[in-house]
């Protein structure tokens, strides 16, 4: 049986008949990123965005299928705001660069969420640009995120320095949710009270609510896409009962308007939303950018521009992949939705 708020999946042709694959350079290396490619839909209800990372296969990719349909063919649930608290996101960049990448933020900026735990980095790496942070804005709250690149040992001893730096959380520092458990557990025993957030040990699980009930985490990092879109995330932050942050998966301005619907629709941010990632871009498929001011996203629909379709295109080659991709990964809906 199928309900107003349940997403009736399209036919793959009525999909395809409107993908634009674009490759957008981006200004710093994120995540070993240095062209973010993206597959965009047009449906009934407006444009949705497909960029589930290379690597994805479709036991995972195919939420993100599920999420840019939900855009384009359900459209957005009524928002109970219209403007959203951002960060600022400083990738795992030497502190000389921390400036330059702080500057492409418009006005002023409250939160910066820094990366840490870099392969190939060390601690004193991660104390100097969490150190630069703070000395360019001492006013503004600070969040690290180690993208699970830490063991226990490691957590415990980094997060112990970078703490000094006085820190509003400490997002995935190790990979499972036993290890969050631990690390947290560890932390309070020494009289550390620095919340642990969750973001890899909810969007890549089998289970999102797992983090919750284990208690291992005082945060939830919700993402609209790997969650197979807004009301299903919406769900999840309804279930969790923990604090969320809604973030971004380094999407054009076209997914990051699906993030800030869903952050729209929660009664409460405690924290800054990290949706403030298309100033990483150089480049976006709107001359009309959904990027913050002052801090403050706008919560609005986004309708790309053909021209910046055109100039970011991707290769003939690429477009046939992203198209097999798509082929894939609704197969796989089908099958499990
Ligand atoms: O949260 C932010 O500030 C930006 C988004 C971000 O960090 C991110 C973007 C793409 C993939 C993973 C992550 C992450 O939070 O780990
Ligand atoms: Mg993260």
């Amino acid at each position: 049986m199928t309900s107003a708020n349940e997403l009736v999946v399209p036919p793959l042709d009525d999909i395809l008949s409107t993908l634009r694959v674009v490759s957008i350079p981006m200004k710093v290396k994120f995540r070993g990123v240095t062209y973010r490619e993206s597959a965009l839909i047009k449906g009934p209800a407006g444009w949705g965005e497909f960029a589930p990372f290379l690597e994805y296969q479709p036991a995972e990719a195919s939420a993100w299928l599920k999420g840019a349909l939900e855009a384009a063919w359900q459209g957005f649930p009524e928002p109970k705001r219209h403007e959203i608290p951002l960060n600022a996101t400083v990738p795992a960049v030497g502190a000389h660069e921390v400036e330059r990448v702080l500057s492409r933020y418009e006005g002023s900026i409250r939160e910066v969420k820094v990366k840490v735990a870099e392969k190939g980095q060390t601690l004193s790496d991660d104390c100097a640009r969490v150190a630069k942070v703070r000395e360019l804005l001492p006013d503004a709250g600070i969040k690290v995120d180690a993208n699970m690149g830490w063991d226990l040992p490691q957590a415990v001893e980094s997060l112990t320095h970078l703490s000094e730096y006085d820190l509003l959380y400490a997002e995935q520092p190790v990979a499972t949710i036993e290890g969050l458990a631990q690390v947290r557990a560890e932390l309070r025993e020494k009289g550390n009270s620095l919340l642990i957030a969750a973001d890899e040990s909810v969007r890549k699980a089998e289970d999102p609510l797992k983090v919750a009930q284990a208690k291992a985490a005082d945060v939830l990092i919700i993402k609209a896409a790997p969650l197979g879109g807004i009301r299903s995330a919406l769900r999840i932050v309804e279930k969790s009962g923990l604090p969320c942050v809604i973030s971004s998966a380094l999407e054009t301005s076209i997914g990051i308007s699906a993030g800030a619907a869903l952050a729209a629709s929660l009664p409460e941010l405690p924290f800054g939303c990290g949706l403030g990632t298309v100033s990483l871009l150089d480049g976006d498929v709107t001359e009309n950018s959904l990027v913050a001011r002052d801090g403050m996203l706008p919560v609005r629909t986004v309708e790309p521009s053909q021209e910046l379709l055109t100039r970011f295109s991707a290769s003939d080659a690429r477009v046939r992949w992203w198209r097999e991709r798509i082929e894939h990964n609704y197969a796989h809906l089908v099958i499990n939705n």
